[in-house]
């Protein structure tokens, strides 16, 4: 997947400037930056929530900006969202159930095997659950869709360090079993241990595009858009 020259706008606030970068596949590339750097606003584009005013977005050779984002979801990109939004007052299965979409190896099976925590709590609803196990279900119902590119929002925020453990290491599972993802994090440190690729951007623009060992080099580069981490 690859974003060149994107411009998004909210209303007539302009977020995103000639935002451009490339998610190779098979790999995690890490969405870094500062809080509004336009982290959000970019996976909204992507999604097709927002429709950049310039630029274009392509999936493997197609062009996806401009579609709707259920057109955009049938393609093939998956979302976890910001704050997880899981369906409270349905139950674990069911929040399962209503994502499953296209064709692929997902089930509500294969998700319980990922993560029997969920599969212990099937008939609970979702409301009920821990924040870790809401995000191991807002995980488990973007995989429903059988996305070939998964964008996370913040899988880490409000989790306790035990549970990010846990997180990540599903993300990196996930990751080596062949999925492309798009990992937006605070969680700096967590970030880099996963990513092959980081992209860095501040105020709306990409600062920095690279592999990660020449993001780890440029710790001056990291502090400067980033703070201490
Ligand atoms: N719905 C909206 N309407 C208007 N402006 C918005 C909206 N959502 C975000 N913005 C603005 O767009 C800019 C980028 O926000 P965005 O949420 O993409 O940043 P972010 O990097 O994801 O930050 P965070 O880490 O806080 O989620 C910010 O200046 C923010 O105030």
């Amino acid at each position: 997947m690859s974003l060149s020259g994107v411009d998004s706008f909210y209303g007539d606030s302009h977020v995103l400037h000639g935002v451009g970068f490339a998610l190779r596949p098979g790999r995690l590339l890490a969405l870094l930056g500062r809080n509004g750097a336009g982290k959000t606003t970019c996976l909204a584009t992507i999604m097709g929530f927002l429709r950049p005013r310039r630029g274009e977005i392509r999936l493997y050779g197609e062009r996806i900006s401009g579609l709707s984002p259920e057109a955009i979801c049938r393609r093939g990109v998956g979302l976890v969202p910001q704050g997880r939004r899981v369906f409270r007052s349905l139950t674990v299965r069911e929040n399962l159930a209503v994502a499953a979409r296209g064709r692929g190896p997902w089930t509500v099976e294969r998700v319980f095997e990922l993560f029997p925590r969920l599969r212990e709590r099937h008939g609970q609803l979702a409301g009920s659950l821990s924040g870790g196990e809401q995000q191991m279900l807002a995980i488990g119902r973007a995989l429903m869709g059988n996305p070939r590119v998964l964008l996370m929002d913040e899988p880490s925020e409000g989790l306790a360090p035990q549970i990010v453990a846990e997180v990540g290491r599903i993300i990196g599972r996930l990751n080596a079993e062949g999925l492309s993802i798009v990992l937006v994090e605070q969680n700096v440190k967590m970030t880099l241990g996963l990513a092959h690729d980081v992209v860095i951007i501040n105020t709306g623009a990409v600062v920095f595009e690279g592999p990660v060992e020449e993001a780890r080099r440029d710790e001056a580069r990291l502090a400067q858009h980033l703070g201490v981490f």
